[in-house]
């Protein structure tokens, strides 16, 4: 590549995701400090679990919805079949989704984004999956200390969504050379921002990143067999295209 159609590159992925972002930076920042009372946080917590996982997943598909439009501006996602599109995004847009939530996670009070505030884990108790949900902080938490700016985000992200390594890929060769181009720009402006140091700390991100969706798979799974009806009639149809 020519330094040209790096910057490029680099330039309409950091566009795209700006573009996609559902909520940007300084927004949230000033919610910072809206917490969820105490009767708040008893609603949430008197809540079913099939109630509270409907819930959740509603809002997750709203923020996938987000992450497939970013997909789809990826220079060289769209010349990709669709069917390995599909395969992209199902592996790679719930991880896409918690590479943004944790850039509005508040490390000091360890609370994250939700329904308008920011909630602690208490908030989650009805899901009935710890074990995930502290995962999920941990990970944002992680995030949060390698202070990465908008533009690393959005080339992480596009690196995350275009992974050579995914299951059940079509044409396997033609999603390595996109990967080697979102790689490319990744480490341009790494370079560019002079913390190269950051590239081995991004790929042991994305080891975290896939072993924290193969346990939401799990859970998702160990819900849907307990409440068959709510995960197949209620879950919104995106959620359960990507994730069951
Ligand atoms: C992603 C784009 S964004 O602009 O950053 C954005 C846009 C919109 C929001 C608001 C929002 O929907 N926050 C949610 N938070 C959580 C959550 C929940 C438990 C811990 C940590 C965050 C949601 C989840 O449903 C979730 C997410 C990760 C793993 C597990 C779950 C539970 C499910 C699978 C039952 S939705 C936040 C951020």
């Amino acid at each position: 590549h020519s330094l040209r159609n790096i910057d490029e590159l680099c330039a309409s992925i950091v566009r795209s995701h700006r573009e996609t972002s559902q909520y940007r930076v300084e927004e949230l920042q000033a919610l910072r400090w809206k917490l969820f009372s105490r009767e708040e946080i008893q609603a949430y917590q008197s809540k079913s679990v099939d109630e509270m996982w409907q819930h959740c997943a509603i809002r997750l598909t709203d923020a996938v919805q987000f992450v497939v439009e970013f997909a789809k501006h990826i220079p060289g996602f769209r010349m990709l079949s669709q069917n390995d599109q599909i395969a992209l995004l199902k592996t790679g847009s719930m991880e896409v989704v918690l590479v943004r939530m944790s850039r509005f996670f508040n490390t000091e009070n360890n609370t994250v984004f939700f329904d308008g505030k920011f909630a602690g884990t208490e908030v989650f108790k009805s899901l009935a999956c710890g074990d995930l949900i502290a995962a999920v902080f941990d990970f944002a938490h992680g995030m949060c200390a390698l202070k990465l700016t908008e533009q690393q985000i959005a080339l992480f992200s596009a690196l995350v969504l275009i992974n050579a390594d995914r299951p059940c890929l079509e044409d396997r060769s033609k999603v390595q050379r996109v990967q080697r181009s979102v790689e490319s720009g990744l480490t341009h402006i790494l370079h560019r921002d002079n913390q190269e140091s950051l590239i081995h700390k991004l790929y042991q991100k994305m080891g975290v990143l896939r072993s924290l969706c193969s346990l939401h798979m799990e859970k998702l799974h160990w819900f849907s067999q307990r409440y068959p009806l709510t995960a197949h009639s209620l879950f919104p149809p995106l959620y359960k295209e990507l994730f069951a």
